[in-house]
């Protein structure tokens, strides 16, 4: 049976270590790290990821902004209200919610983000220097950075001779994903909707990532025995089970079933979600660290 990776409490871990360093950081003289999360109408799920953000910047004792704004905002109006964040001192990470609303550029909007200020790591630069290996300065996306803290307290930071299966390629979790494996020296397979026979790579992986948003997609018989599962995925299906018209969330990974094969595996919920909250405050203590002209402090 494999060893359940318990996100939630590797995220509590971060969280407390932000908090300290936070402390730290103002006994420095320096101020408190400030962090602007915008949400642009009323997403049901992106109110809860939002609610969450806010809670736990203030949770980390910092300056915590929200801009709740009317999904008919023009994409000037927001440009412009980027513009005074990037301009305020008090704010070191500024966070825009996707998805926008479709009259929205939304990539016009995180490349107007400064990118010392980019705390999704959306922003060309912030790619730029995740593909170079330029990590010290980089802001490097919270999903698979949290991921990857997940992947070490498993295996360890050096992934030398593991092979590597990502499943998905986005510019949000595929994508850095395989850059911070690439870095940790695994020898790294991206997946997506035109692979062939995806089990058959799945089985080579002695670490998957699954990032697709398919519900229960991965089964058990693609896992290689004892490799470590990370499940990216959030989907929301019905469960009839709690009554009428009631869903739970489930990953892209058949849980029950990979757990029998994997070494190691995430949960969802109580996964990777937590450590993408928690690794939003480490980027964002970390921008306050810069701003200071501190080094940013590792995780
Ligand atoms: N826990 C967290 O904090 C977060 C979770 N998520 C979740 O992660 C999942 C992925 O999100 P995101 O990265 O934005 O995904 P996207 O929807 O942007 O991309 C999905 C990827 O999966 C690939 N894909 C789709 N169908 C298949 C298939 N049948 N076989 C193989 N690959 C396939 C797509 O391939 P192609 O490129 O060819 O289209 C694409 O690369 C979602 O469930 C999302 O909710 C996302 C962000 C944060
Ligand atoms: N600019 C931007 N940055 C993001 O990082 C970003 C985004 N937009 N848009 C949406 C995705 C999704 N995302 C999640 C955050 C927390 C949980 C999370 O805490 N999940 C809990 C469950 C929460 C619940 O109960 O729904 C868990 O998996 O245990 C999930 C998903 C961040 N995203």
């Amino acid at each position: 049976m494999a060893e359940l990776i318990d996100g939630k409490s590797v995220a509590e871990g971060v969280v407390r270590r932000v908090k300290a360093l936070t402390i730290e950081l103002m006994e420095k003289g320096a101020q408190k790290p400030g962090l602007a999360v915008v949400i642009v109408g009323e997403d049901p799920a992106s109110q809860v990821y939002v609610a969450s953000k806010s809670r736990t910047a203030k949770e980390c004792g910092f300056h915590s902004v929200q801009h709740t704004l009317p999904a008919e905002m023009s994409e000037q109006e927001l440009l412009a209200i980027i513009g005074e964040l990037n301009a305020d001192p008090g704010i070191n990470g500024i966070l825009v919610q996707l998805p926008l609303p479709g009259h929205i550029d939304a990539g016009k909007v995180i490349q107007a983000i400064a990118p010392q200020k980019d705390v999704d790591g959306f922003h060309f630069i912030n790619v730029g220097k995740l593909g170079t290996g330029e990590l010290e300065t980089a802001f490097v996306p919270c999903t698979p950075a949290g991921s990857m803290l997940l992947i070490e307290r498993v295996r360890g930071k050096d992934l030398s001779g593991l092979n590597a299966v990502v499943v998905g390629r986005s510019n949000i979790v595929g994508k850095p994903m395989a850059n911070l494996l690439l870095a940790a020296n695994c020898t790294v397979t991206v997946a997506h909707s035109r692979t062939k026979d995806l089990a058959a790579l799945a089985r080579t992986a002695d670490i998957l990532v699954a990032a697709v948003g398919r519900p229960e997609m991965v089964r058990g018989d693609w896992v290689k025995p004892g490799a470590t599962v990370i499940d990216v995925g959030i989907n929301r299906i019905a469960a009839p089970e709690k009554g009428e018209g009631k869903t739970r969330l489930v990953g892209d990974v058949a849980y029950a079933e990979a757990a029998k094969t994997a070494g190691a595996i995430t949960p969802v919920p109580g996964g990777v979600g937590p450590m993408t909250i928690a690794m939003l405050m480490a980027n964002t203590l970390a921008s306050a660290y810069l701003a200071a002209g501190l080094k940013r402090p590792s995780f």
